[in-house]
């Protein structure tokens, strides 16, 4: 069977993603593995929004969407960003597919609980947009939007949330979050060091002393509960050649984790 990987580009590394990171994403397909893109624009959707002198809001990490953010959220993530990187992957030589998760219903959501507007929880993933564009040979380039059941409003959904509910639902066996750190950090001896390996366990614990906060807390979120619907791995780095062709070839890189505890300091597989 072709390796499944699913690789969430973190918005924080839009603009530093160099041609070489497309090349090795094309050389990976290349290779006969089935790719999937989901991508972030946090940073994107703050200076549109800026320019039209709305200032960004954020509650928990999550943005505060109202109707009219919802419409800069959709033209930056599934225009602006969205065609930034198919370009980007096309001119690598991939090929590749830009859609939403409103397209072809992907992503249904329901509207979260706190009262930060127009913002969705996902209540399930419809995969068969994604089947048809890999077994046409297309790597897929989602945007985290997604749509009520019913209505067909459409909601801003966190896109490491995204990543993590799409990685499961097609049983990747792994989920490769790209961001502007080379891992999980922890000071040690007054140094910021990278941790190897880590499990569901020591993030809750990291997440409760602050060790990880911010945005790092939806993603490591995403990938324990991803882990927990049977993806085997979860790999936190950054989108150096040497980091993409060492995670899809399994050898340790960034921050691995796993549902397990490994029995020695390194990473276990
Ligand atoms: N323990 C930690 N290790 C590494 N980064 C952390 C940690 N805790 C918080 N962070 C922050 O998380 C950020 C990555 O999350 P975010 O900015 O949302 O990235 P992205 O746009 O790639 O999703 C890092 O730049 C860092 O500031
Ligand atoms: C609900 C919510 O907060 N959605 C995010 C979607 C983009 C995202 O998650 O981008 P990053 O990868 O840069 O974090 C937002 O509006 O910023």
């Amino acid at each position: 069977m072709k390796s499944r990987i699913v690789i969430k580009c973190g918005g924080s590394t839009m603009d530093q993603l160099p041609p070489e990171f497309f090349q090795t994403i094309a050389q990976i397909q290349a290779k006969g593995a089935e790719l999937i893109i989901v991508h972030g624009g946090g940073p994107a959707i703050n200076a549109r929004l800026k320019q039209l002198n709305i200032e960004p809001q954020f509650a928990d990490g999550l943005r505060v969407t109202c109707a009219q953010t919802i419409e800069v959220v959709e033209m930056v993530l599934a225009g602006t960003i969205n065609k930034q990187l198919v370009r980007a992957l096309l001119s690598a030589g991939a090929s590749a597919l830009g859609i939403s998760g409103m397209d072809g219903r992907m992503l249904v959501a329901r509207q979260t609980a706190q009262p930060i507007g127009l913002v969705g929880e996902i209540e399930q993933v419809n995969p068969e947009p994604i089947f048809h564009a890999l077994s046409g040979g297309y790597i897929p380039v989602i945007a985290p939007l997604g749509l009520t059941a019913l209505a067909d409003q459409a909601l801003n959904l966190n896109a490491d949330t995204a990543a993590g509910a799409i990685a499961a639902r097609i049983r990747a066996e792994k989920l490769l979050m790209i961001t502007d750190v080379p891992g999980i950090l922890q000071v040690r001896n007054g140094e910021k060091q990278r941790l190897a390996h880590t499990n569901p366990i020591e993030i809750e614990r990291m997440i409760s002393t602050g060790e990880i906060h911010g945005g790092m807390i939806p993603k490591v979120r995403a990938a324990c509960s991803a882990l927990g619907q049977g993806v085997k791995e979860v790999v936190i780095c950054q989108g150096t050649t040497a980091d993409l062709l060492a995670a899809a070839a399994g050898n340790p890189v960034g921050t691995s984790i796993t549902a397990e505890t490994p029995i020695t300091g390194g990473a276990k597989r």
